[in-house]
């Protein structure tokens, strides 16, 4: 495998989606650089003709890696996974990991694009609160059902998987959207296990180089 520099990562300090990938990261304990993008600075940086080049999509994360540019965070924490198989974040066990997957769909696929910013601002200031509520209960809903059958002391059994990097940041779009987490103990109780682990701390949006002073706690 060609190693063409440290990887660079495209990352928003409060993008849910970012601090995915800075968990698996740091989990596989693989040095990179964080290259900011502002996604509210000047209308988001994200739209400007240059980072369209790298992400079609006008959103972050992406990952400069190995000479490619890799975007989706699910399908970046599955490269890191097939390229950098130490410290795994996924079962060996099939059914488990069939699990991991199926949580991270339910999180990736049917919660936070429903919360995203765009959708947000195409929601309006008037409903956003309100509408973001809606989708990250229902959807903590089934992600609660489905870690009663799966969780041990993680999302999936007792190892920390790509479902647990998910998980963190998506309960913290909870908070801050004043969702009531209390019908949900299991989900509760995960985030508080993995919530002073250092690779998860490392990826917070606290400590990241573009967190505005005033966020910091
Ligand atoms: O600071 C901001 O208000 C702007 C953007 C975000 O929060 C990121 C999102 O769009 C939410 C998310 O990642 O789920």
């Amino acid at each position: 495998m060609s190693m063409i520099g440290k990887p660079i990562l495209y990352s928003y300090w409060r993008s849910s989606c970012s601090w995915r990938v800075r968990i698996a990261l740091n989990l596989k304990e693989i040095p990179y650089d964080i290259k900011p993008v502002s996604l509210i600075k000047a209308g988001g940086e994200q739209h400007c003709n240059e980072f369209r080049e790298v992400n079609p999509m006008e959103q972050v994360p992406a990952l400069q890696i190995d000479g490619h540019t890799l975007i989706e965070s699910l399908n970046i924490m599955h490269y890191l996974e097939e390229t950098r198989p130490q410290r795994a974040l996924m079962p060996q066990d099939v059914h488990k990991r069939a699990k991991v997957r199926e949580i991270c769909e339910v999180i990736a696929s049917g919660i936070q694009p429903l919360q995203n910013l765009t959708v947000l601002i195409y929601v309006g200031e008037e409903k956003k609160r309100e509408w973001a509520q809606h989708w990250i209960h229902r959807g903590l809903r089934a992600v609660e059902k489905l870690l009663s059958s799966s969780a041990g002391k993680y999302c999936v059994g007792d190892e920390i998987s790509v479902a647990d990097c998910c998980l963190i940041p998506q309960v913290f779009n909870a908070r801050r959207f004043h969702v009531d987490l209390r019908p949900f103990p299991i989900v509760l109780r995960i985030d508080r296990e993995l919530e002073n682990h250092p690779a998860f701390r490392a990826a917070h949006p606290s400590a990241q180089p573009d967190c505005p002073p005033e966020a910091t706690k």
